[in-house]
């Protein structure tokens, strides 16, 4: 296999966004070498329960939870301390609680994988929601500015916070890269190949495009586990995806 396809798989992360460990587990067993982490988000979880994450855990492969915490220092800390025993590889919370809610996150992964002797997931933040546009930002939620610039100052309290990156729509991967330097990590999803339905998600861009600004990995949901053939549609993801490499 070349590089970029290598390189690509790595960078590929497939939304199981279903209801039963059936559906997640046929979903794995299809794409499974073919990307390089499943997310497990709050359908899922909620769905199944923890348990579906070691059940994933222990087929091998990578894990994001993607459970976007939110709430005070001390609920989110004693969450996240609960979290850091399923052994996923990337766990999040929501920029918008704070600093303190974050780093009360980022103590309690570090000391819930402490006791059990496993390493602490990464801890990464979600900035603004994909499918928030201008108009619901300024309308709607009341927020001042520009979409960017908020996001770029929620990934600098991240940073900040001694977190290891955000969630944000590929659109702010430029103006993220220039605040927060090379090392940080930037997980768009928003992604949307020409061929797909755009749905509910509003800043969005295609594999190519996001690839080629820099993104650290794409998160896909629907283009590929809502096609007839996940298997073919996460391989054409993947070639659009060598094209912005
Ligand atoms: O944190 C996330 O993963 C997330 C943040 C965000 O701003 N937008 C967003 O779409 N997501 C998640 O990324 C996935 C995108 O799925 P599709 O829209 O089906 O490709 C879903 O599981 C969302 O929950």
């Amino acid at each position: 296999m070349d590089n970029k396809m290598q390189l690509a798989k790595d960078k590929l992360i497939v939304a199981l966004d279903v209801d039963t460990i059936e559906r997640a587990e046929a979903l794995v067993k299809q794409l499974n070498g073919t990307v390089g982490m499943f997310k497990v988000g709050m359908q899922l979880f909620y769905s199944a329960g923890p348990d579906i994450v070691r059940r994933l855990k222990e087929q091998g492969v990578k894990v994001f939870l993607d459970l976007k915490l939110h709430d005070i220092p001390n609920t989110v800390g004693q969450a996240a301390k609960a979290l850091a025993g399923l052994g996923a590889d990337i766990i999040n919370v929501h920029a918008s609680g704070g600093s303190a809610m974050m780093r009360a996150a980022a103590e309690a992964l570090q000391e819930g994988a402490g006791v059990l002797n496993i390493p602490a997931p990464k801890l990464i933040s979600v900035t603004i929601l994909t499918s928030i546009d201008q108009n619901t930002f300024s309308g709607e939620i009341g927020l001042p500015g520009d979409i960017k610039d908020k996001v770029r100052d929620w990934a600098l309290l991240t940073k900040g916070a001694g977190l290891q990156g955000v969630v944000c729509s590929p659109r702010e991967i430029e103006i993220i890269r220039e605040a927060c330097g090379q090392e940080f990590e930037i997980i768009t999803p928003g992604i949307r190949p020409s061929w797909s339905v755009t749905g509910d998600q509003k800043r969005i861009m295609t594999p190519a495009e996001a690839i080629g600004l820099g993104a650290s990995y794409l998160v896909v949901g629907r283009p590929i586990t809502g096609a007839a053939d996940p298997f073919d549609a996460a391989g054409r993801v993947l070639v659009e995806m060598t094209e912005g490499i």
